[in-house]
């Protein structure tokens, strides 16, 4: 049996992980539970040629169930899983560095789950789950907020009373594990002491200025639903809009939630017709244009607003599930970036070349693939030793 840690990435309805191997940490295999803590839970397992050594439904729905599985099946593929480190999307001032978890941290971290209801309480019921399965496993927790920590003062505040912010409320920015991932590797692009906008574009969207590889500024703020619009929360929004919908609609704090984190976004903004951006673009319906269009405005203005942060942009990168894949996406973004010296070279871009600008494009957009769990991987080995 070969010794692994496993680096789990769990979502609202689906939880990635991944092998690395405890001696020389090469990754062994990835896996996806879908339909994860839901009817018809599913486990897959690929090895690193992206061949497929597993694919069932588990029968068990259970998050404990789903959690032996990934435990059982690793180990039938000669994998003995002695380490697990954790994505935890909020960890507030407090947490900014890879940490091992115990009650009390555990805890702390459940002081979160309003700041981030859609991923805080599910990665707490994975954590419990391994501690119920397998209570001598070391367990650990890297964290979506810590990349952002060098941010100036000057962009982690909101304009309200002073108090609040020494109270947390204030501006945080996640997804900082997959920008973490994008800095580690902006030398090969001669871009380590550049000015950058990273524009990780998932089922969760923000953008990210970062500055000889650090974080300067984000889109994303006190919690995971400002900034970019998302496949279903609306990003950006007034405040008075909910409370117009509270004293106007009568509507309570939960509907609210549900509002802006379930039924927003290219969801709602396709009047129902999908928060997934491939069945937009496949869609004739001008709602699904809609959306798609007011998508790719967001993006454009934000990435105009963090140069502002920057007084200045060298390079646009692009990343995660839409970033990675989406030519449209990309390349309507891009078109509209012409003006900052921005020229896109659409074979390139059709091609998902890595550099998406002609060889005289004054400024470049690249694509890189997001490795949030190899990052993960990398911060909990240098804790393990
Ligand atoms: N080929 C593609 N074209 C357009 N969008 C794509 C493509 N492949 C994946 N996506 C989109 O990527 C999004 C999911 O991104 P991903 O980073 O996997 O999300 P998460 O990890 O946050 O669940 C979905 O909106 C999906 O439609
Ligand atoms: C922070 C966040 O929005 O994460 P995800 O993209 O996984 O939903
Ligand atoms: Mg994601």
């Amino acid at each position: 049996m070969i010794k692994a840690l496993i680096a789990v990435n769990a979502g609202s309805s689906t939880l990635k992980f991944r092998a690395y191997a405890m001696a020389g940490d090469a990754l062994l295999m990835r896996g996806l539970i879908d339909h994860f803590g839901q009817k018809h839970t599913s486990l897959s397992l690929h090895d690193t040629l992206h061949q497929q050594l597993e694919e069932r439904e588990l029968g068990d729905d259970s998050r404990e169930a789903a959690v032996a599985a990934m435990i059982n099946t690793l180990a039938d593929h000669g994998i003995a899983v002695t380490a697990v480190v954790h994505r935890v999307v909020h960890g507030g001032s407090r947490f900014h560095a890879v940490t091992r978890l115990d009650d009390s941290i555990c805890q702390a971290l459940e002081a979160y789950i309003p700041l981030a209801p859609l991923h805080q309480p599910v990665s707490l019921q994975v954590i419990q789950a391994f501690q119920t399965v397998d209570a001598s496993l070391p367990q650990l927790a890297c964290f979506d907020t810590a990349f952002h920590a060098s941010q100036p003062e000057v962009a982690t505040r909101f304009g309200i009373a002073r108090h609040w912010h020494e109270e947390g409320v204030r501006r945080y920015g996640f997804h900082g594990l997959s920008y973490a991932s994008i800095s580690r590797r902006l030398a090969g692009l001669e871009l380590a002491q550049a000015k950058v906008v990273v524009c990780h574009l998932g089922s969760g969207s923000s953008a990210c200025a970062i500055q000889q590889g650090q974080s300067v500024a984000s889109s994303m703020g006190f919690s995971a639903v400002d900034g970019l619009m998302m496949g279903t929360r609306p990003g950006y929004l007034d405040p008075e809009v909910v409370l117009y919908w509270m004293e106007h609609e009568g509507m309570g704090v939960g509907e609210v939630r549900r509002e802006l984190y379930k039924n927003s976004g290219l969801l709602g903004v396709s009047g129902g017709v999908s928060a997934d951006m491939r069945e937009l673009l496949a869609s004739p319906l001008p709602a699904a244009r809609e959306a798609v269009e007011l998508f790719c405005y967001r993006i454009v203005r934000e990435i105009a607003s963090l140069a502002g942060a920057m007084k200045g942009v060298d390079a646009i990168i692009f990343t995660a599930g839409i970033g990675e894949h989406s030519a449209e996406v990309r390349g309507r973004v891009l078109s509209q970036l012409g003006w900052l010296g921005f020229a896109v070279d659409h074979a390139a871009n059709l091609a998902h070349a890595r550099q998406l600008t002609t060889a005289d494009s004054q400024r470049h957009a690249y694509v890189l693939d997001t490795d949030e769990e190899g990052e993960m991987a990398r911060q909990a080995f240098t804790l393990l030793g």
